[in-house]
């Protein structure tokens, strides 16, 4: 499991470890950590040339330090400094010491002469700003930032991409694309969710000797999901399984009920009930003849592909919420839940909901929230945990970056996926992975965890090489994405 810690907690556990060691060997640490990655990225150090963007705080000292490290080995190293007054001062002298350029941004004639050093760099140093940071970039920071995006150089973001907020991931303007990231201590938030993610490259955790308290967020990886995949034990039943009954499709969205059902087997339901008009049924069922039409004992409900929501739409969803087992909430379901407000769910013994942003808007309205779709998708973290709290209830928040909160406030990150997975259908797949997860016993946090990873992973293995695929793609590659998985978790031969 990757673990993500807040600003507040990084910064109490520097504190703490701080204490016990002599000045500066924090930052010595962390400079180490970075001065290395670099070296490798560069390959030959000796004549590479090296900028470092210094900002005003430690971020830079860690990359002005690092930079020492580099110009000892013959590197040519050019620091920017963003604020000369305010630049940490043991790192300049230690840069200079090296024999490294200290060269103030504004002094250059900036920005045409700073950008022709950034453009001709083999390896750019972002260290603008780190954990630190507030909003966007400020000028002169942003041009800084766009010089590097234009440059060949490698770029290499210190703890994390300048103008990526820490703690959600936000990205309020202008901020610094990274090749790679080498981060210290612990994963910040920032880190592991859009758009944040998406500007931060492959990330390099540093190991400082931090020893923070429990994390703010996690990302599972193979073995913690391997972990939650239930196996059926040598005397099981179909009903020890667990059956699911699947409320979905109708006469205008059919396909849905499909996709959803079709998804459910392959993600080990012992068995599964459909629950719909008739001409859906029989469409569900001539598509996978294992499945049975009509209601009976279940162990969960999923909810919502392809409902529709009219009067009959109602009726399936109110049955639903009634059955005393729990039940996953999704698309049309979603959107009469929220016109029912929370306490619809009271008395359901476990509620997974499953929104994407336009949903969790609507959702968030029955609270009495009103952020935009976009709002939702710049802060995902923050509205997904809201809306937990607020439906009392797991909310899997759906996007680019799936997130995973449950109502104690325990959030998750999915890790997998690919944008391919934007396009029709592919949430109906989702439903029926959750949902059979959820009738096998796991709780709704489990459930949403371990299906948006399996979902995500058969997406990347469905548009393997970089090609589109269709959501029945992605329910034919669900097996393969199990196998990975568990191959993954097993104990390694003798
Ligand atoms: N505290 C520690 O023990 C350690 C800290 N380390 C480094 O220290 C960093 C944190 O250092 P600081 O607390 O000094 O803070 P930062 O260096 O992250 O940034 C603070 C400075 O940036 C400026 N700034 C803030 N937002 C800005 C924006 N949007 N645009 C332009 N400038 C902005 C502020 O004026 C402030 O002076 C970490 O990210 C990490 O890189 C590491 O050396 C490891 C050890
Ligand atoms: N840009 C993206 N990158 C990765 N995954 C995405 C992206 N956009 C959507 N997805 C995923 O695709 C699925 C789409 O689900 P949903 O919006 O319910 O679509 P539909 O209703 O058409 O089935 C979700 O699992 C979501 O997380
Ligand atoms: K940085």
């Amino acid at each position: 499991m990757r673990e993500a810690h807040d600003v507040w907690q990084v910064r109490a556990a520097e504190a703490a470890l701080m204490a016990l060691l002599p000045d500066g060997a924090l930052m010595e640490r962390a400079a180490a950590g970075l001065a290395a990655t670099c070296a490798g990225l560069l390959g030959r150090v000796h004549g590479s040339r090296v900028v470092l963007l210094v900002g005003s705080g430690d971020n830079g000292g860690d990359a002005l330090i690092a930079g020492a490290r580099l110009a000892r080995r013959g590197a040519r190293v050019d620091a920017l400094l963003l604020a000369p007054q305010r630049a940490h001062a043991g790192g300049l002298a230690a840069l200079r010491g090296a024999g490294g350029r200290i060269l103030p941004a504004d002094a250059l004639g900036f920005p045409a002469a700073a950008h022709d050093l950034v453009a001709a760099a083999d390896l750019v140093v972002d260290g603008i700003v780190g954990i630190g940071g507030r909003g966007g970039l400020r000028a002169p920071a942003d041009d800084l930032a766009r010089a590097a995006a234009q440059s060949r150089a490698v770029v290499v973001a210190v703890d994390l991409p300048s103008g990526v907020d820490a703690d959600t991931g936000a990205v309020a303007a202008e901020a610094v694309r990274a090749d790679v990231t080498v981060t210290f201590g612990t994963w910040k938030p920032g880190l592991l969710v859009d758009p944040g993610a998406s500007y931060a490259g492959a990330v390099e955790l540093v190991d400082i000797g931090l020893q923070p308290p429990a994390p703010v967020l996690r990302a599972p990886q193979h073995v913690d999901i391997a972990a939650l995949l239930p196996t059926p034990a040598r005397e099981t039943d179909k009903y020890a399984r667990g059956v699911l009954g699947l409320a979905a499709g109708s006469e205008r969205y059919p396909g849905a009920a499909v996709l959803a059902a079709g998804s459910a087997l392959r993600a080990g339901v012992g068995a599964l009930r459909y629950l719909g008009p008739r001409a859906v049924a029989d469409a569900v069922v001539s598509a996978h003849p294992e499945v049975m039409a009509g209601s009976g004992r279940v162990q969960a409900y999923a909810v919502g592909p392809g409902l529709d929501t009219g009067e009959e739409a109602r009726g399936r969803f109110a049955a639903a919420l009634d059955g005393g087992v729990p039940v996953l909430v999704d698309a049309d379901a979603l959107t009469l839940l929220a016109e029912a407000g929370p306490k619809a769910l009271e008395g359901v013994p476990g509620a997974l909901l499953t929104p994407h942003a336009g949903e969790a808007v609507r959702l968030l309205a029955g609270l009495g929230e009103s952020p935009t779709r976009a709002d939702v998708e710049a802060e995902r973290l923050t509205w997904a945990v809201r809306l937990a709290a607020g439906y009392d209830a797991t909310v899997l928040l759906k996007g680019s970056t799936t997130v995973v909160a449950d109502p104690r406030g325990e959030v998750w990150v999915n890790p997998t996926g690919t944008p391919y997975l934007a396009t029709a259908g592919s949430g109906d797949v989702l439903t029926g992975v959750a949902g059979a997860l959820l009738a096998a016993g796991l709780t709704p946090a489990e459930a949403a965890v371990a299906g948006a990873y399996l979902h995500g992973l058969a997406g990347r293995i469905a548009s393997d090489g970089d090609v589109p695929c269709a959501a029945s793609d992605v329910s034919a590659a669900l097996p393969a994405a199990w196998r990975a998985v568990r191959e993954a978790g097993a104990p390694d031969e003798e």
